[in-house]
């Protein structure tokens, strides 16, 4: 068989009906078309090429960048686009680019942090890009400290305005995505002092470029920050530094949502929480989640088509040798990976909905779920994040010394992922928020105020710190209670077992700070049991094709039970399994990864990526791999000519030194 056919062989023996598939991978039929017809707008179109990436200069990245940026934005009002449709052609592009930051941050800032008359007059110059923004809340000095940001704007009421101002070197704006180059404003976070009196931290829209000939205006001094890591990945994106030297904007330029500042100077909070000037934050991490699904299930697809056709040892009588993908190890590695990406993509649709009701509430001034809003996004921005960095590089190991090339398209997937682990919040940081939301949820156990959502477990805190696994045998694992409860169970007496330890200092920020690789591990497991749970829900839906729920289930089964196996040490030290009933999660494990099988060529292909998309050849759609390897190491520049530039220089005269000692 030619390795071309391998992947057609494996089509043939999936166990479900992959369009069905399809449309649940989307969310809705709707969702599926869009993405098909727009991935294949993209893939079709010279312009939005990207094979060459990796060996442009960064001037040339960069340049390639606002091309693909412009055509977009030509195609999106050519074709008349909808939002939607807009949102998947920019994915579809693949490149990070300022309109990234415009689209996903300023204007979200703007629409959450601006009143009414605020929006109506920035928005629509936004919608039309008639102005470019960026969100510059990060300074050189800090980042994860919101509060201790230094930039200073101070209110003067002679003129009506404020005065924007970089006290120290420290207080410049770092790393602001489209800032370097291209925006022409910014949502800037600065200290607002009235009087002589520091109010904290607010958001402020500044004006940084002229929009006659994009020259930086008086008082701002603005730039790129530097290569950063990978060739091509994230540099096609002009992450920026700023100064301001005492720059002055009025005073309705001060997003005056949650706080406002009057003519005469006095300051006022609406009875919104002053966290909402956070909460363009939390609407990005919530995209976040949705967007590590994306990109594991891109790296699975890679690895496991690849996995197909790779074969090595095992050849009996001449006959072909073993795909790799039957290998047990191979499979232990990768197909948890899969069932990752399908986790990930339920919890991120459960987020997203999650969102949408707390943005819906907060309209009405309901702020209750607010702090688990918070918490939800922070801690699964975070888990998903981390688990999908892990992943694509275990999906470049997967795919052996192919994998390391950059046509396999991993090395430019990791380091364009990488970022997201720090971005939005150091995952550790955000860890931390979640495990201060637990140990106030514990604290407050008792107190008549029952925990409601993704804590209401902790309301059975009594029965999960003492409730006995019921697993016998590995096929008990199979029941969806019984995979509940451990993970529960888990996550309360992690939880409570910290709030036992707190409880012993008598300065709880010092307990909390020596407790805190501890408290992090608690708010992991949290989040995973959060995960799963959403997994589990998603299958009490009514869920339409051949075979289609029994694959979900299946997945789901191996995602819990891969992550049981992963912190074992947790589930039994906790005393909320035995050993022996981890062995036997162990056990089915291994059935679940003989049925999955299959079907996982299929799998992947329900995720519905172009080969444009994709950009691997490993993972084309034929499996025509070594073909392609083979034509396109040729078309690297190295092998423009047979004789190396530099020879005459640099080797020959080190041969002729050679030939010359041997002589001696
Ligand atoms: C690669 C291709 C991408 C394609 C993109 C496609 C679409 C585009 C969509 C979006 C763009 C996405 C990605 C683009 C890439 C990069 C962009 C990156 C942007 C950034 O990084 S912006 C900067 C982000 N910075 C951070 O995240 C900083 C992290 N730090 C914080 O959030 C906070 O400072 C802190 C750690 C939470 C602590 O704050 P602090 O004020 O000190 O608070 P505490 O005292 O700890 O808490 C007080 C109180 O407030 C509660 N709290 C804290 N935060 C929030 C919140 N966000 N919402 C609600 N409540 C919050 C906290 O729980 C406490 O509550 P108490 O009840 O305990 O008092
Ligand atoms: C590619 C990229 C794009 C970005 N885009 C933007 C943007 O558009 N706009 C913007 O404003 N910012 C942006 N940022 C900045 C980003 O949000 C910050 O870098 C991020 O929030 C982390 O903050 P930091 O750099 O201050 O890390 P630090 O807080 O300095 O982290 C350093 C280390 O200290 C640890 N640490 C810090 N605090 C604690 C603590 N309390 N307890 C325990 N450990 C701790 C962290 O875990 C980490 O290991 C971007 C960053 C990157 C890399």
């Amino acid at each position: 068989m030619e390795a071309v056919d391998y992947l057609a062989e494996e089509r043939r023996k999936a166990e479900f009906d992959v369009e069905e598939m399809k449309i649940v991978w989307a969310g809705s039929r709707h969702a599926y078309e869009i993405s098909d017809r727009v991935s294949r707008l993209v893939a079709s179109d010279p312009v939005f090429r990207k094979d060459n990436r990796t060996m442009l200069s960064r001037k040339d990245l960069f340049k390639d960048t606002l091309r693909k940026a412009a055509h977009a934005w030509k195609r999106i009002i050519e074709l008349r686009l909808s939002e939607e449709e807009a949102k998947t052609l920019r994915f579809y592009v693949d490149q990070p680019a300022y309109t990234d930051l415009h689209w996903g941050m300023f204007i979200p800032a703007i629409k959450g942090q601006g009143t009414e008359e605020q929006q109506q007059k920035w928005l629509p110059m936004a919608y039309k890009m008639q102005i470019i923004g960026c969100y510059a809340q990060t300074e050189l000095g800090h980042g994860s400290n919101v509060q201790g940001l230094e930039t200073t704007a101070k209110f003067d009421p002679q003129t009506d305005e404020f005065v924007i101002h970089s006290p120290t070197l420290t207080s410049s704006k770092w790393w602001p995505g489209g800032l370097g180059k291209v925006s022409t404003h910014a949502v800037v976070y600065a200290r607002l002092i009235i009087d002589g009196q520091d109010h904290g931290v607010h958001g402020f829209i500044v004006q940084l470029r002229s929009l006659d000939d994009h020259s930086p205006l008086p008082g701002i001094t603005v730039g790129d920050v530097g290569m950063k890591f990978g060739s091509g990945a994230y540099n096609s994106m002009d992450n920026g530094v700023l100064r301001f030297d005492h720059v002055r904007i009025p005073r309705n330029q001060m997003l005056m949502r949650v706080s406002q500042v009057t003519r005469e100077g006095k300051y006022m909070q609406s009875d919104v929480p002053r966290q909402l000037v956070y909460g363009t934050m939390v609407y990005v991490r919530q995209t976040i989640v949705s967007d590590a699904s994306r990109a594991l299930s891109r790296a699975v697809c890679i690895a496991t088509r690849y996995s197909a056709v790779r074969r090595q040892f095992g050849s009996q009588n001449g006959g072909p040798e073993t795909q790799v993908i039957n290998y047990k190890t191979q499979q232990s590695r990768l197909f948890p990976l899969l069932a990752s990406a399908y986790a990930f993509k339920f919890v991120g649709e459960w987020l997203k909905w999650l969102y949408a009701d707390v943005t819906q509430r907060l309209e009405a001034n309901d702020f209750s779920t607010l702090p688990e809003a918070h918490a939800c996004t922070a801690g699964l921005k975070s888990v998903t994040t981390s688990a999908t960095a892990d992943a694509i590089e275990e999906c470049r190991k997967l795919c052996g010394g192919h994998g390391y090339l950059s046509s396999s398209g991993l090395p430019e997937l990791f380091a364009v992922y990488i970022p997201a682990c720090t971005y939005e919040g150091d995952n550790i940081v955000l860890l931390l928020q979640v495990a201060r939301f637990l140990m106030k949820t514990v604290s407050q156990l008792g107190s008549g105020k029952n925990p409601v959502g993704t804590t209401a477990y902790m309301g059975r805190v009594e029965h999960l710190t003492q409730c006995n696994c019921e697993v016998q045998r590995a096929e008990d694992w199979l029941k969806p209670s019984v995979i509940l409860e451990a993970f529960e169970a888990r996550a309360a007496r992690m939880s409570v077992a910290c709030a036992k330890s707190l409880s012993k200092f008598s300065n709880p920020e010092e307990g909390f700070a020596e407790l805190s690789a501890d408290l992090v591990e608690a708010a992991v497991a949290h989040c995973q049991l959060i995960i799963v749970s959403k997994f589990i829900e998603k299958l009490q839906q009514d869920i339409p094709g051949k075979g289609v729920k029994r694959q979900l289930e299946t997945l789901c089964n191996i995602y819990a039970l891969y992550l049981l196996h992963k912190h074992l040490g947790d589930f039994i030290s906790t005393g909320s399994i035995s050993p022996k009933q981890g062995a036997l999660a162990n056990e089915q494990l291994r059935l679940l990864y003989s049925q999955v099988r299959p079907s996982v060529i299929a799998l992947v292909d329900a995720f519905n990526y172009t080969d444009h998309y994709l950009g691997s050849i490993l993972g084309c759609y034929d499996g025509n791999v070594y073909q392609k390897l083979y034509d396109e190491a040729w078309k690297d520049p190295l092998n423009e000519t047979v004789v190396p530039d530099g020879y005459h220089e640099y080797i020959r005269p080190i041969l002729k030194q050679h030939i010359r000692n041997a002589r001696l």
